[in-house]
């Protein structure tokens, strides 16, 4: 088959993961007669510095006329200081909302060759680890109404935290489908002790659990999730949770996997189009130096051959190569322990490619 797809490699690291993981998509296409056809186009710094648009028209063209969307990471020091809708990450929110990517699915695993790598102690992780975090993409603090006034303690800056009902019903239902795939336990987590908004979601949350029996559904504060997570992961099987908190939590999650550079993400709204990228950052203090983990954004791929092409096998094939060369002892310098040999980039992409 032919796939479409979109390419917005970003800014600091994301070019170079972007090509790691283009080069071993085109692999397994030739393994599997795929041709996936790609159409580079530019979002976030890099956009600006060409046309003082961190997201121009001709991107959302191509990502809307793709059949999915892959990046690598936009933002970076040099643009700090631009105005909100200016900055780079200004660029990834209107992709999100344009293309209806209310569903972010952030899945932490740890793998087997990963467990000296991951800073929880070794009984707690003996088992391997395996959470999903749902986060709600498109609503929220990130979307709400924003502005500045004065007050009686001086300027003053405001974002609002806002909530539908279908919005978290959305949610709430991927979070429930997914388990229904998993171990079937929920944990949805928010602020309800104290934001309105989120004593909506958790009333939301129940209801829609009244359509999935077979699950579980329990509900915690984030501040008790944040230290659960490392207390006792294992207790955790699908987090659903709002924008923020799922940024906050699923960045922590990745921690129990070893590093940040191991997190792939998939943002999915109601059809098949969805965008795929690595959780992490454009990584301005290792760009440009060959040192970034390409892994994430790898294991990226594999969730869009599942997700937006229904190639599970072909999906399979990327994370069973992944797991082939952690265990094969292939570590770029995040994963790595002391007295581990530490490769590239492009070294670790080979090695993952010679597993495919
Ligand atoms: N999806 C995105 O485009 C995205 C996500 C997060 C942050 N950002 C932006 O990226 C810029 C930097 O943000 P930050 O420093 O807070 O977060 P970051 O994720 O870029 O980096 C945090 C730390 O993790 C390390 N790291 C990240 N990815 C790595 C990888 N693949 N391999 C090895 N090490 C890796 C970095 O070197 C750094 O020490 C900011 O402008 C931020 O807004 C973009
Ligand atoms: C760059 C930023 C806008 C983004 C977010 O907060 O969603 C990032 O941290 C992420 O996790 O994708
Ligand atoms: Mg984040």
């Amino acid at each position: 088959m032919d796939y479409k797809i979109a390419v917005i490699k970003g800014d600091g690291i994301g070019p170079e993961v972007v090509d790691s993981a283009l080069e071993i998509l085109d692999a397994v296409g030739a393994k599997y007669g795929h041709r996936f056809h790609y159409t580079e186009v530019l979002a976030g710094g890099c956009a600006y510095d060409d046309c003082e648009n961190p997201l121009p028209k001709e991107t959302l063209d191509v990502c809307k006329a793709s059949d999915a969307v892959v990046l690598g990471a936009v933002g970076g020091p040099k643009w700090d200081d631009l105005p909100g809708e200016k900055r780079p990450e200004a660029a990834l929110l209107g992709l999100r909302k344009e293309l209806g990517l209310f569903a972010n699915l952030r899945p932490a695993i740890l793998f087997g060759a990963l467990k000296d790598a991951c800073p929880l102690k070794p009984e707690i992780i003996k088992d391997g680890l395996d959470i999903c975090v749902v986060r709600e993409l498109t609503g929220g603090i990130y979307f709400g109404d924003r502005g500045f006034k004065d007050t009686d303690m001086g300027p003053a800056a405001y974002d609002i935290e806002i909530y539908a009902e279908k919005e978290v019903e959305r949610i709430a239902k991927v979070a429930f489908d997914m388990a229904m795939k998993r171990e079937k336990k929920v944990m949805s987590v928010d602020k309800a002790n104290i934001l309105e908004s989120s004593r909506l979601w958790r009333k939301t949350v129940e209801k829609v659990a009244k359509d999935y029996h077979e699950v579980s559904l329990d509900h915690m504060y984030v501040d008790n999730a944040s230290m659960q997570l490392i207390r006792d992961p294992k207790q955790f099987d699908v987090i659903v949770t709002t924008n923020m908190f799922g940024d906050i939590l699923s960045d922590e999650a990745s921690m129990i996997t070893g590093s940040i550079g191991m997190l792939p993400s998939a943002s999915l709204g109601g059809d098949n189009k969805g965008m795929y990228e690595p959780v992490h950052g454009s990584a301005p203090d290792i760009a440009g130096q060959g040192k970034a983990n390409p892994l994430a954004t790898i294991l990226s791929m594999a969730m869009m051959l599942k997700y937006s092409f229904g190639l599970g096998e072909e999906s399979d094939c990327i994370e069973e190569a992944v797991t082939k060369a952690l265990d094969a002892g292939y570590r770029t310098g995040d994963i790595a322990n002391e007295g581990e040999k530490v490769i590239s980039t492009a070294e670790m992409t080979a090695a993952v490619k010679s597993y495919l």
